[in-house]
C-alpha cells in the first residue's frame, strides 16, 4: 500500500508543479482566508478582553473571587466542549455552515454581554461566546487549509494565529481605552466583538463551502465550480481529479463503518497523526503562553512599572510583541518549513523560560525584608508574621506595603489584602489608595526587585521564540495532517486538548507558584517545554509543500523516527516562480 501511495504522491507532486504556480495565485484566496481568520480575531479578542473588563466589572457588580474566576474560565471551558462537538458539526454540515453558526453565536454572545443586567446573564453571555470560540478554533484552520493551494497553505493557515494574536492586541488596547470609563466601560469592552462577528457572518453568506468537503459528500458539480471560483480559472481538472481519487481511496482504506473516532484509533496512520496533533497542542499550552500573557502585568510590575494604568498599557505591549513575532512565523513557515520552525521555537521557549525562572530566583534571593510588623488585635493576621517580601507575596491573602527611594526599600510591612479590592490593604498605611502619592507602594502579587531588567528580558525573549513557532504551528500542522475522513474529528480532538490544557495551566498557576514559588513554576514550564522538544524532534514530520492528500503517507511508517518520514518523496524546488519536482532521494524508506 505504501508503494502504491508513493507512486500516487509523486504523480500529484508533478501535478502541483503545473497547477499551482506561485505567480498566478488569485487574490480571492486572500479574501477567503481573511474572512475566515476573523474567527481567529474573535477567539483572541474574547479571551483577551476579559481581564481588563473584570477590573471594572468586579467593582460595579460586587463580584467575589469565585464569580470572577467563573466569568473568566467559563468561556475557556465552553470552548473545550464545543471544539469537541465541532468535529461532528463540521462533518455533517460542512465548514461554511459551522463558521456561519460560530459568528452568529459570537454576535449573540456579544449582545448579551453588552446588555448584561446581572452576573447570571453575564455568565450566560460568556458561555455563549465560549461555544463560538470552540467551533471557530477547530473549523477556520481546516477551511483555510482546504481551500488553499499547497504552496501557500502554511502561510494562510498561520494568518489565522496572526489574527488570534491581533485580537489579543486590540482587546488590550480597548481595555486600556475604556478603563477610564469607570461606569459601564466593561459593556463596550465585551460588546465590541459584535462588529467583527457580524462582518464575518455577512461575508460568509457569500463565500463558498470547501470543495473537499463538497466532494466527500458527493456534490461533485458544486465542488468543481467552487474550485474554479477559488482558483479563478477553469483549468482545475487535475486538482479536482487528485482530490477525488484520493477521497475514494481514503474511503476504501479508512475501514468503513463505526464512529470516526473509533476508525481513527484503529487506523494506524490516522492514529499517529492524532497523537502528533494532540501532543503539539498540549505542549503549546504546557509551555505557559497564557500564564505569561495573563500575568504579564504582574511581571511588568515586578520589572519596575509601578503605575497601574501604565501596567495595563504595557500589557498591550506584550500582546503586541506576541503579534509581531507571529508575523515572523507567517514569513518563515513556507521558507524554513513547519518542523524546523517548531523545533527552533521550542528550544528558544525552553531556554527563555529558564531565563525567566533564574530572574525570579535571583529576585527571590534578593527579596526585601519586612522591617515593620504592625498589629491589629481585631484581625487574625498571619501576614504580619512573614519576615521577607517573597513569602508575603506568595500568600494570596497578603501584600507588601513599602516606601522606596531611588535605590532602597524601607519601612516595609506585610499586611492582609482587602478581599473586595486587591488594590488596597485591609488596614495599615496601604489601606487608603489616596495616600499612594506619598512615595508609598502597595505590591500585591509581586516584590520590588533589582533584577527587573532580567525579568523583562526573559519576557521578551520568551515571546520572540514562542510566537513564530509554538504559537501558530500546532494549529497549522493540525489543519493538514489528517486524511479528509478524519479531519474534522482530528481537529476537534486536538483543539479540545488545547482548551483543556489552557484551563488547567491558567487555573493552576497561582497554586503552583504558591507551592513551588514563581521560579519553581517557571523551571517546571521550562522542563515541560524540554519534554515537548523531545516529542517534536522525534515525531513531527515536515508537511511543507505537500498536498493535503499526500500527507497521510507521512504517518504510514512507525511514529517518532526523528522526522525522517517520507524522505524518499520527491521534494520540489521553486524556479522562477514555478514548482519543479526534483528527485531529492530516490530511496524508498517506507
Ligand atoms: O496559538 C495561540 C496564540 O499563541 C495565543 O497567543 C494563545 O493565547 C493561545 O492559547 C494559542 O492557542
Amino acid at each position: 500500500m505504501g508503494e502504491r501511495r508513493k507512486l500516487r504522491d509523486d504523480r500529484s507532486l508533478v501535478r502541483v508543479s503545473t497547477s499551482s504556480g506561485i505567480g498566478n495565485t488569485p487574490c480571492f484566496i486572500y479574501v477567503l482566508a481573511s474572512f475566515s481568520a476573523l474567527g481567529g480575531f474573535l477567539f483572541g479578542y474574547d479571551t483577551g478582553v476579559v481581564s481588563g473588563a473584570m477590573i471594572l466589572l468586579k467593582k460595579e457588580m460586587n463580584l467575589n473571587a469565585f464569580w470572577q474566576e467563573l466569568l473568566v474560565s467559563s468561556t475557556v471551558g465552553a470552548a473545550a466542549l464545543s471544539a469537541l462537538a465541532g468535529g461532528y458539526l463540521n462533518g455533517v454540515f460542512g465548514r461554511r455552515i459551522c463558521i456561519l453558526l460560530a459568528s452568529l453565536v459570537f454576535s449573540l454572545g456579544g449582545v448579551v454581554l453588552a446588555w448584561g443586567p446581572n452576573k447570571e446573564v453575564l455568565l450566560f453571555g460568556r458561555l455563549t461566546v465560549g461555544l463560538g470560540i470552540g467551533i471557530t478554533s477547530m473549523t477556520v484552520t481546516v477551511y483555510i487549509a482546504e481551500v488553499s493551494p499547497s504552496h501557500l497553505r502554511g502561510q494562510l493557515v498561520t494568518i489565522n494565529t496572526l489574527f488570534i494574536t491581533g485580537g489579543q492586541v486590540v482587546a488590550s488596547l480597548v481595555d486600556g481605552a475604556f478603563s477610564y470609563l469607570k461606569h459601564n466601560g466593561w459593556r463596550y469592552m465585551l460588546g465590541l466583538s459584535v462588529i467583527p462577528a457580524v462582518l464575518q457572518f455577512v461575508g460568509f453568506l457569500f463565500l463558498p463551502e470547501s470543495p473537499r468537503w463538497l466532494l466527500q459528500k458527493g456534490h461533485t458539480q458544486k465542488a468543481q465550480s467552487v474550485l474554479k471560483q477559488i482558483r479563478c480559472t477553469d483549468n482545475v481538472d487535475e486538482e479536482y481529479d487528485t482530490i477525488k481519487t484520493s477521497i475514494e481511496e481514503e474511503m476504501r482504506e479508512s475501514g468503513g463503518g463505526g464512529p470516526v473516532i473509533w476508525r481513527i484509533l484503529t487506523n494506524p496512520p490516522a492514529r499517529r497523526a492524532l497523537i502528533v496533533g494532540c501532543g503539539l497542542q498540549m505542549f503549546q499550552q504546557l509551555s505557559g503562553i497564557n500564564t505569561v500573557m495573563y500575568y504579564s502585568a504582574t511581571i511588568l510590575q515586578m520589572a519596575g512599572v509601578r503605575d497601574d494604568k501604565m501596567a495595563i498599557w504595557l500589557a498591550a505591549g506584550t500582546a503586541g510583541t506576541n503579534f509581531l513575532f507571529t508575523l515572523v512565523g507567517v514569513w518563515l513557515v513556507e521558507r524554513v518549513g513547519r518542523r524546523k520552525l517548531t523545533l527552533g521555537s521550542i528550544i528558544g521557549t525552553a531556554l527563555s523560560l529558564a531565563v525567566l525562572a533564574i530572574a525570579f530566583l535571583l529576585s527571590a534571593q534578593a527579596s526585601p525584608a519586612v522591617t515593620f510588623h504592625p498589629t491589629d488585635p481585631s484581625i487574625n493576621a498571619t501576614c504580619t508574621q512573614y519576615n521577607f517580601c517573597e513569602p508575603c507575596m506568595l500568600d494570596p491573602g497578603c501584600g507588601f506595603c513599602y516606601y522606596e527611594n531611588s535605590t532602597t526599600v524601607f519601612d516595609s510591612s506585610c499586611v492582609p489584602v482587602n478581599p473586595a479590592n486587591t488594590e488596597v490593604a485591609v488596614w495599615g498605611s496601604c489601606s487608603n489608595v489616596t495616600q499612594q502619592n506619598s512615595g508609598m507602594f502597595w505590591a500585591y502579587n509581586y516584590c520590588p526587585t533589582s533584577y527587573s531588567w532580567l525579568v523583562l528580558f526573559g519576557l521578551i525573549l520568551y515571546l520572540a521564540f514562542f510566537a513564530p513557532g509554538m504559537g501558530p504551528m500546532p494549529w497549522t500542522v493540525n489543519s493538514e495532517i489528517y486524511p479528509l475522513w478524519a479531519r474534522s474529528t482530528g481537529n476537534a480532538c486536538s483543539a479540545g486538548v488545547n482548551w483543556i490544557f489552557n484551563v488547567l495551566v491558567s487555573l493552576t498557576f497561582l497554586h503552583v507558584a504558591e507551592y513551588l514559588t514563581y521560579y519553581g513554576a517557571f523551571f517546571l514550564y521550562s522542563g515541560l517545554a524540554l519534554l515537548g522538544l523531545i516529542f517534536i524532534f522525534s515525531c513531527l514530520p515536515e508537511t511543507k509543500g505537500r498536498r493535503l492528500e499526500e500527507i497521510e503517507s507521512l504517518f504510514e511508517s512507525r511514529l517518532c523516527i526523528c522526522g525522517n518520514q517520507g524522505t524518499g518523496h520527491a521534494q520540489y524546488t521553486r524556479v522562477n516562480g514555478g514548482n519543479i519536482a526534483s528527485d531529492a532521494d530516490a530511496s524508498d524508506d517506507e
